[in-house]
């Protein structure tokens, strides 16, 4: 008899050991004026809300010096939400979603304005059934406020009488080694690792988190998961537009801590870690640590800069007021990352961010080794590409032979476009998913500290030298705005074994010999 259609695929020890969802829980969004909470943060908890996603009850209560009213802020916080065909259903769900909101203006630093704010949370909870009440704090704040507001938090609003705390910190988390140790030890002394998620959004996107059951659920991938099979790895990382008005923060950080240190190296480190003995948070994050303890600090040698000047009457990134004039901040970057254990030894892992390129686009490009010669000739490799952003996609590009009397091969690709097989899911932006994970108590998907430990020490050598720490700032080569990036790319990714199947000597007219 088949089996049921619904006992198939599931995957017991990804849905089991969760501390769930508690009622009467209040969501706490700090930064509620700024960019991410408006774009993001607050749009992904209206997601969870219509879904029924949310804790019974759950209030929602923003938090920043910008002096707002209730009207303001539920303005601000729903603006951001897509509606564009005026469905009504969105539009009810919209309006109940307000009655979930408020908001409380205060500082930073001081003592007083969190003491204010907790007798907000304490009047909310007046109101709840039970006693016990649960607060999430979530810091979609600049990292500069980080350390007195999660003193501060603990001091003022800690629940002491029954129920959770827990709090969710944005990246960057440092600016290098040294920066890092002292933020992350900072909060340590108020809040424990349990209570406390470190977020890196890619972590929660849908082709991320379908990397491990890509690798483990499948025996045919995981035979060929190897430096016995794979040339080389490309993890990109494309956006269309400049810093635009984010000038002031991104010149203090760069490409490299804004992307390439914390997004990239987390899908690189979900994309070569060991199997898991299982899918409980501390198994993932420990073969993570194993994984990035293989890897040695980055070679300046290893690394092309770039920065994009003004082209097609777009504006260079010097030529944006937040960016302090003749920056040689890169916005670009390439960089080679190599693992020393037994499954990698040799394989490059080149990771590549850029603002300012000619698409949007971030993917995972795994080129095989090429096929023994003798029958064949010249024969394009295999790749593996595995399309994170936009139009999620996992694509194979195979070998076969041209239909009809002719004796070639040709590349061709075996497609799983998402948009065209899964034609009615819809799939959950990566804050909603990661917000859940933490109403949930699940770290999986969080970043813990001896992780960010071992990052940050393969980058920081690298980032020294790019802020000229030991000698001059090494300056990065231009590229137009709107191009592939700069033209030594070409050249770094080929010196790095990467083979296009449309190279004049590696794709000639004649390529099966024996055919
Ligand atoms: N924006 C994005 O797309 C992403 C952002 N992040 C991270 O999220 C966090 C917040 O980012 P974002 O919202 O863009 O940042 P914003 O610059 O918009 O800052 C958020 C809020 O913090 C307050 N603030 C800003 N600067 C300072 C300061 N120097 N001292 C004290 N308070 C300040 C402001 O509120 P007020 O003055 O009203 O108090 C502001 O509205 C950062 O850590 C960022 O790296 C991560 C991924 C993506
Ligand atoms: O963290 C960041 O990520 C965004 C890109 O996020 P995405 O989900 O749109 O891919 C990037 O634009 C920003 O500079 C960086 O801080």
């Amino acid at each position: 008899m088949p089996r049921e259609r619904s006992m198939s695929g599931t995957i017991p020890s990804m849905e089991t050991a969760h501390d769930d969802l508690k009622d009467n829980t209040i969501i706490i969004v700090f930064g509620a004026s700024g960019d991410l909470a408006k774009k993001k943060t607050l749009p992904a908890l209206f997601g969870l809300f219509r879904q029924n996603f949310l804790p019974k009850d759950t209030k929602i209560v923003g938090y920043a010096r910008t002096k707002m009213d209730k009207a303001d802020f539920d303005k601000r916080a729903t603006g951001y939400i897509k509606n564009p065909d005026d469905n009504p259903e969105i539009s009810n769900a919209i309006d109940a979603f307000k009655q979930t909101l408020s908001y409380v203006a205060g500082g930073y630093e001081d003592g007083e304005s969190f003491i204010k704010l907790n007798e907000h949370l304490e009047e909310i909870e007046s109101r709840y059934q039970s006693k016990e009440c649960n607060r999430i704090f979530y810091l979609a704040l600049p990292p500069s406020v980080f350390i007195p507001v999660s003193q501060n938090i603990k001091e003022h609003c800690y629940v002491t009488k029954g129920g959770v705390n827990r709090i969710i910190i944005e990246k960057p988390f440092g600016k290098d080694l040294d920066s890092a140790r002292h933020l992350l030890g900072s909060v340590k002394q108020w809040w424990t690792e349990d209570e406390t998620f470190r977020i890196d959004h890619y972590l929660g996107k849908e082709m991320v988190k379908n990397l491990l059951v890509l690798r483990f659920a499948n025996i045919a991938l995981g035979a060929a998961w190897d430096k016995n099979h794979i040339s080389n790895v490309q993890i990109t990382f494309k956006e269309p537009f400049g810093t635009e008005g984010r000038g002031g923060y991104f010149d203090e950080f760069g490409i490299i801590r804004d992307v390439l240190q914390n997004h990239l190296l987390q899908v690189l480190t979900i994309l070569t870690m060991e199997r898991p003995v299982s899918f409980a948070a501390e198994d993932i994050r420990d073969e993570k640590v194993k994984v990035l303890r293989s890897i040695p600090p980055i070679e300046k040698e290893d690394t092309l800069l770039g920065q994009y000047v003004s082209a097609n009457g777009k504006p260079g990134y010097l030529d944006d007021d937040t960016v302090p004039p003749n920056s040689i901040c890169p916005t670009f970057a390439a960089t080679t990352l190599w693992i020393h254990n037994p499954r990698w030894e040799g394989v490059p892992f080149i990771l590549k961010a850029g603002k300012a390129l000619n698409e949007a686009k971030v993917e995972v490009r795994i080129q095989f080794k090429d096929v023994t010669q003798g029958i064949f000739k010249d024969i394009a490799r295999n790749e593996l590409v595995i399309r994170i952003q936009p139009s999620e996609a996992v694509y194979m590009k195979l070998n076969t032979k041209t239909p009809g009397l002719y004796t070639r091969a040709i590349p061709t690709e075996m497609d799983l476009t998402y948009k065209r097989r899964f034609t009615e899911a819809k799939i959950p932006e990566a804050y909603e998913s990661l917000i859940l994970d933490a109403l949930r108590g699940d770290h999986s998907n969080f970043v813990r500290h001896d992780e960010l430990d071992y990052a940050w020490k393969i980058f920081t050598p690298i980032l020294h030298w790019v802020d000229g720490q030991n000698g001059p700032r090494p300056k990065p080569a231009p590229y137009p705005y709107g191009s592939r990036g700069p033209k030594e790319l070409e050249e770094y990714i080929r010196k790095r074994g990467y083979r296009r199947a449309d190279d004049a000597y590696f794709w000639p007219v004649t390529n099966m010999a024996s055919l």
